[in-house]
């Protein structure tokens, strides 16, 4: 469920009109519901109603401070990859004992930040990762709380790029190899350990992948205690997918995924861990942009836009589908054409749909794609020169900037150029 819909035929984000915001800010931009982002961290905080759980909203996802501070409010905590994710955290008011770091490439300045901060837990991935947090450690005279991650070796259906949890894939520790590593840790200086961790991929539409990591950690769980080594957390990664294309299946019921994890964990009595992203975020947001151009080639129509692949990747990269709606809405009889949707960047890889059937569009209409919430702002760039789009929130009938568009002028300033490099013409 979200928040965006028609009103006396304009596309509104909950009750503010998307053209109210595109004359106020200019286009492109992101805007994001606040209630959509609040139902649906509900709706899967709620799945897990009775079961002690840290919520780690995955803020690769959409790291934007008023996105992290919202769902803080809520109550999640935040799954961080880098330094500056973890304080950009800290700073949007994610309390440290709430937060995960992951990532397979943890420099020793970015662990000693995070035990200097006293996060919750620190996901390792690989037996060097594990000694270098070792001595970071021992030489801050501080404990690290420690999650192995395991690639359980699972292929799950999804774009290969994003599938993280088969043994080709550079993440986790080989479930295979995965005891040894454990009995190693237990033994280290300055390792605490924990638990265990999964993270089989993203934009997943099946529970059965989760299904099969979730046995072969459980198993893990049960050979460890054996082995003397209790385990305390079961962390289960992100993943959960969203339909973007109205002929995609729906997502996976928060309540089904918390019931498999209940059946599987659920007489371990250990503190789970799930690390949700694309689910809390994908559908609370749309990029709007404005057609600059309609341009007839010799086969092709082609739309314009104002916003590029660098302000939204994800058709470029993944091939992704996402909706592009009209934001004054179409007539009941309007015949749809096939144009290509296109951005202003000098490749002609910036193309956000090929012969997409859409309503008549001219140049100055506005545009907005849907499902932009997740990996949308948080994966663009300032390629061709294009500074960051504006971020707006709404709620109700209030829309604020939670990210204002720099000028081409702060752009500039943050580069310099050596008085020794300058030549006389
Ligand atoms: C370690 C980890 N946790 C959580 C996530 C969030 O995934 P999703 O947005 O698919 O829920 C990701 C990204 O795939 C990840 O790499
Ligand atoms: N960036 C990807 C998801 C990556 C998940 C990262 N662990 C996407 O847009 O679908």
């Amino acid at each position: 469920m979200d928040y965006f819909s028609y009103r006396n035929g304009q596309l509104h984000a909950e009750d503010v009109a998307l053209a109210a915001i595109a004359e106020a800010v200019g286009t492109p931009f992101y805007v994001y519901s606040a209630a959509t982002l609040e139902r649906h961290f509900r709706v899967f905080s709620d799945a897990f109603a009775g079961q002690p759980i840290t919520l780690c909203f995955a803020t690769k996802t959409n790291g934007n401070k008023a996105v992290l501070a919202l769902l803080a409010g809520l109550g999640a905590g935040a799954d961080v990859v880098s330094q500056g994710e973890m304080e950009h955290a800290l700073a949007a008011g994610v309390p440290a004992g709430r937060i995960v770091f992951s990532g397979v490439a943890k420099t020793k300045a970015e662990m000693a930040a995070a035990l200097e901060a006293g996060i919750f837990q620190i996901n390792v991935e690989s037996e060097p990762e594990l000694e270098a947090l070792s001595e970071v450690a021992q030489a801050l005279g501080k404990t690290a709380p420690v999650a192995l991650r395991i690639n359980p070796d699972v292929a799950a259906a999804t774009h290969d790029k994003i599938a993280t949890g088969r043994k080709e894939n550079k993440f986790g520790i080989d479930w295979t190899v995965a005891p040894a590593i454990f009995a190693k840790a237990a033994g280290l200086p300055g390792i605490a350990v924990k638990g265990v961790a999964v993270h089989i991929g993203s934009q997943i539409l099946d529970l059965d992948p989760f299904r099969r990591a979730f046995e072969r950690l459980r198993e893990l769980v049960l050979a460890l205690r054996a082995d003397g080594i209790a385990l305390e957390r079961v962390d289960l990664g992100g993943g959960l997918g969203i339909p973007y294309h109205r002929d995609d299946p729906a997502s996976p019921p928060p309540a089904e995924y918390a019931a498999l994890a209940r059946r599987i964990f659920g007489d371990l009595g250990v503190h789970l861990v799930a690390e949700p992203g694309r689910l809390i975020a994908g559908n609370a947001g749309m990029l709007v942009s404005r057609v600059v151009y309609r341009k007839q080639g010799e086969t092709r129509t082609f739309l314009i836009l104002d916003a590029g692949f660098n302000d939204l990747i994800r058709p470029a990269m993944y091939d992704a589908f996402h909706d592009i709606l009209p934001v004054t809405a179409a007539a009941e009889n309007a015949v749809l054409t096939p144009v290509d949707v296109v951005g202003p960047i000098c490749e002609s890889g910036d193309i956000f749909a090929r012969q997409r059937p859409l309503p008549p569009i001219a140049a100055g209409d506005l545009v907005a794609f849907a499902t932009a919430g997740a990996y949308g702002a948080s994966m663009s760039s300032t390629y061709n020169g294009r500074p960051l789009v504006p971020e707006v929130m709404v709620s109700g009938d209030r829309f604020a900037v939670v990210r204002r568009r720099p000028s081409v002028a702060e752009m500039t300033a943050l580069e310099s150029v050596p008085p020794w490099l300058a030549k006389q013409a």
